[in-house]
């Protein structure tokens, strides 16, 4: 029974062996089964990523090769293609975090599956945040410029993660929330201990340096030499001792299968071969600490060189004095901050060097110019609206349609890409880093013409440095020009301004057609052009009230002109606006010849210019005169007069009018009066006028810009010399307004404008127009207006009317011989000028008008000779009624 009992004993033992053999073999077929074929596919995705090439067909695209290159295949050519375009460079880590598991799985094969659940859910969320702060790092800081990767370094995952934490944190916050992910993640990963391997690395590099120089201050007497050494030895035997005993590490407490016995067993884990630790029960930690480092190695060259630098910095502390550890500490720590702040990076630093360049392209913020230019205001451009009420009231008027200019074209200025923006943007940083200039790029503003770069410079830079940079930064961006802009208005950036590369035209029509011309009251406002950022630049030439305008030959100065002239055209009719055009060139603004607007036939002449001054100069103190008796302060204020007298029925008589100067009976009776037109003098080309006439043009200008503003009498001068003899002193001040087309040099842009900047235009219209009273010249791209419009406008004007000259003896200023010829030529020579000293003597009267009469000549041979008489000390200076007293005695009687 006994031997009966045994043997079932036996077989049962046996049966249990069997069963209990069966199910381990199926457990282990299946773990190392699965374990082979997923170790099989990691090397092949390892195979598939090595051999990547990114002509071979693949998941994001067809492929530009018909054959996979890929050593792998066309599965491996697509394998590597999927992951690399949803995980980019991360991609790289797959195989690795599928070899990982699995070895480890292999190594604690008593550990039951279920116990391993909660740690197996740890590592997999540290694999994935480790995967996807990775990739989104890549993303972030890395170019796929060259195309390497099929959509970003990152991939897709990473991309969109990227743009989602740079819109959430910025660049600099979001780097922080990623590398902390990062850390944490692969803290979890590996249930690593930070604190074991930055003791395990600074021992590896301290045995290394002992090694490699047996450094006397910390190898030969460390206790003695370096305190600090002993202490940290002190240190880490005490927190040995503490591993042994207790708690190090929560993570890996929490753990029974991850109990690292690198806690309790700290030395070997570098030292040790690793058959030593193989066997040990629940040893994987040394796949595990060489895990920990395999990502890196795996991981992009930079992310290398950024994972090796705290190293580096380390070992060469580890061979200093305590002072040097310091200041070496300091060192890196300004690195750092280096890299956070690109203001202050240095070049020569990588690590500094990709984040200063990933800063630019995810802080280069585009905002167009429409939205970030602040228009000029009406108050600067002197514009008053017209009131819906004072447009009805105004009477019809024959004016030709703005029809006859040509519209303007609907092809669009081209303007920079994206990709070109950010690369310009770190183009201009980085020549100004070579000039020793450190200044970011905060914002890109594109606009028609021109392309505004806001730099923020830092701080204690001084503008101008940059504005003399201005040549060097068109030649490294290889455009025609650079213009910077010191200061905009509400800004504390300095504008740096583009041209694009292909320009957009704007025509007088567009500008023409705009509210602010169509509702400006003022018959006198000027169509410019457009702003930087497209919108309509009107301006009121009566609140200038003077206008100078220079730039060198072809800048665009006689378009310029002729769209002020037609801005006048198509506003006003000769009873509201004449013209006096100068033009020595000959072929300007005689286009304009027998328009109803002219005061006399288009000046060629330069005497005959200086004579059309002087008549200004004359009826502009007969207006003065008219209007201190009618009490009013200026031209505007006269013409409501005379209107509402007129509308009244009771039409005013002229409180000027002498019929015995006029030659007829003294109850003659008085004309009505009428409203005054605004005078415009045009002169095209003024240095030749300060030529052939001299300081006498000079002084006459100073005169009429001193006073005729109120008078109703307004200058457009232009010149292609703005040299220091043509705008004098005296000119300069008494025209307050400029507009600086292109100039050949800085010193011609602060003759025009008191500072630089009109030598950095672009030509072809291109100006700056600086208000009177105003420091800030405003960029406007001019309108163009072609000859044949001009001459459209011109023929429509003929067909309304003819022209009724005011000013009918220029030629007898010539016909006065001595005169004006050579300048400052004597009016005392004049034939008849003996004869009028008589006259005024005798009559006691140095009126311009009475001599004229009495000498039958013109009104300004007669005006010259008052003046000489008034030089010669005969009569007095005209007072502010324009009168003169006659100091000389009367000739004496034969
Ligand atoms: N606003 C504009 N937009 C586009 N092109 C322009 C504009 N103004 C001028 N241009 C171009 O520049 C050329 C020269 O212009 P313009 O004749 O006005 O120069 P300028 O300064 O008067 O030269 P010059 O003193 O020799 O007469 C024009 O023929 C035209 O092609």
């Amino acid at each position: 029974m006994a031997h009966s009992g045994e043997t079932n004993n036996t077989e049962s033992n046996t049966r249990e062996l069997k069963d209990a053999s069966f199910s381990d073999l199926l457990s282990r077929v299946v773990k190392e089964g699965g374990l082979i074929v997923i170790i099989g596919f990691a090397v092949f995705l390892l195979l598939a990523l090595t051999g990547y090439d990114n002509r071979d067909p693949g998941w994001s695209h067809l492929g530009y090769q018909p054959e996979a290159r890929n050593f792998t295949g066309y599965v491996g050519a697509w394998l590597a293609d999927l992951s690399l375009s949803v995980f980019g460079l991360a991609a790289w880590l797959i195989p690795l975090m599928l070899f990982l598991p699995a070895l480890r799985f292999m190594l604690r094969s008593h550990v039951a599956l279920l116990d391993g659940i909660p740690f197996m859910m740890l590592r997999i969320t540290g694999a994935i945040l480790v995967l996807l702060s990775l990739a989104t790092l890549a993303a972030t800081h890395l170019s796929n410029a060259d195309g390497q990767l099929p959509f970003s370094m990152g991939g897709l995952v990473g991309q969109a993660v990227s743009d989602l934490a740079v819109s959430l944190f910025s660049l600099i916050g979001s780097s922080v929330v990623l590398w902390t992910a990062l850390l944490f993640g692969l803290t979890l990963l590996l249930e690593l201990s930070w604190s074991q391997l930055l003791e395990q690395l600074g021992k590896a590099v301290f045995g290394l340096g002992t090694k490699l120089k047996p450094a006397p201050r910390v190898t030969a007497a460390p206790e003695e030499s370096n305190p600090y050494a002993s202490e940290d030895e002190e240190k880490r035997n005490l927190l040995r001792a503490a591993a042994r005993h207790g708690p190090s590490d929560s993570l890996i407490q929490a753990d029974p299968a991850a109990v690292s016995p690198r806690s309790a067993r700290r030395e070997p884990v570098f030292s040790q071969p690793a058959a030593e630790t193989g066997n040990q029960p629940f040893d994987d930690s040394l796949p595990e600490f060489k895990a920990g480092s395999a990502p890196l190695i795996s991981a992009p060259d930079e992310l290398i060189k950024t994972a090796q630098k705290p190293s580096a910095v380390t070992s060469t502390t580890m061979e200093m004095s305590p002072e040097d550890v310091f200041q070496a500490g300091g060192q890196a720590a300004s690195r750092i901050s280096d890299t956070v702040d690109p203001e202050f990076s240095h070049g020569s630093d990588p690590l500094a060097g990709i984040d200063s360049e990933a800063a630019d392209r995810k802080s280069l913020k585009v905002v167009p110019l429409s939205e970030a230019h602040t228009p000029m205001k009406d108050s600067e451009l002197g514009l008053d609206h017209i009131t819906p009420a004072a447009r009805k009231r105004q009477p019809r008027r024959k004016i030709p349609s703005m029809d006859l200019l040509d519209a303007p074209e609907l092809k669009q200025g081209h303007c920079y890409s994206d990709e070109q923006l950010e690369q310009m943007s770190r183009l201009l940083e980085s020549k100004l880093k070579d000039f020793g200039i450190v200044a970011e790029v905060v914002e890109v503003n594109p606009g028609p013409v021109i392309t505004r770069f806001e730099m923020q410079p830092a701080p204690g830079v001084k503008a101008s440095r940059i504005t003399n940079l201005a040549r060097d930064l068109a030649r490294s961006m290889a455009v025609m020009s650079v213009r910077v802009v010191e200061v905009i208005a509400g800004k504390s950036v300095i504008g740096i301004e583009i041209p694009n590369e292909e320009r957009q035209m704007v025509r007088l029509s567009e500008v023409l057609n705009s509210k602010p011309y169509k509702e400006a009251s003022s018959k006198l406002t000027l169509g410019l052009g457009n702003d930087i950022a497209g919108n309509p630049v009107v301006a009121n030439l009566a609140k200038m009230p003077h206008l100078l305008v220079a730039g060198t030959t072809g800048s665009g100065k006689s378009v310029g002109v002729n769209a002020m002239l037609l801005s006048l055209l198509f506003k006003a009719t000769p009873d509201e606006v004449r013209l006096m055009l100068v033009d020595p060139k000959m072929l300007e603004l005689s286009i304009y010849e027998g328009i109803p607007h002219l005061l006399a036939p288009v000046i060629t002449d330069m005497k005959e210019a200086a004579g059309g001054l002087r008549w200004c100069v004359a009826e502009m103190e007969r207006r003065y005169k008219l209007m201190s008796k009618m009490g009013v302060r200026n031209i505007a204020g006269y013409n409501d007069k005379v209107t509402e007298a007129r509308e009244r029925g009771a039409p005013l008589l002229d409180p000027l009018w002498n019929p015995e100067e006029e030659g007829l009976p003294s109850d003659a009776p008085a004309p009505y009066l009428e409203t005054l037109p605004y005078i415009v003098v045009c002169i095209d080309e003024f240095a030749d006028m300060m030529m052939v006439v001299g300081k006498k043009v000079e002084e006459l200008i100073a005169r009429i810009a001193q006073k005729a503003r109120a008078a109703g009498i307004h200058l457009i001068l232009a010149t292609q010399r703005p040299s220091v003899d043509v705008i004098t002193g005296l000119i300069k001040a008494n025209i307050p307004t400029r507009i600086g087309f292109q100039v050949s040099s800085k010193i011609d842009s602060r003759t025009v404008l008191d500072q630089s900047g009109a030598e950095h235009l672009l030509g072809n219209g291109d100006m700056l127009y600086l208000p009177a009273g105003s420091s800030l010249p405003n960029r406007v791209h001019g309108a163009f207006v072609s000859d044949d419009e001009v001459h459209r406008v011109v023929e429509a004007w003929k067909k309304i009317g003819a022209p009724d000259y005011l000013i009918t003896d220029l030629s007898d200023v010539v016909e006065g011989g001595g005169g004006f010829a050579g300048g400052d030529s004597d009016d005392e020579q004049d034939a008849l000028y003996d004869d009028a000293v008589a006259f005024v003597t005798e009559t006691r009267k140095a009126s311009i008008s009475s001599v004229q009469r009495k000498l039958k000549i013109g009104y300004n041979r007669a005006a010259r000779m008052i003046e000489s008489m008034e030089a010669a000390g005969v009569v007095t200076q005209a007072g502010h009624n324009g009168a003169r007293e006659v100091l000389a005695p009367p000739p004496p009687k034969d």
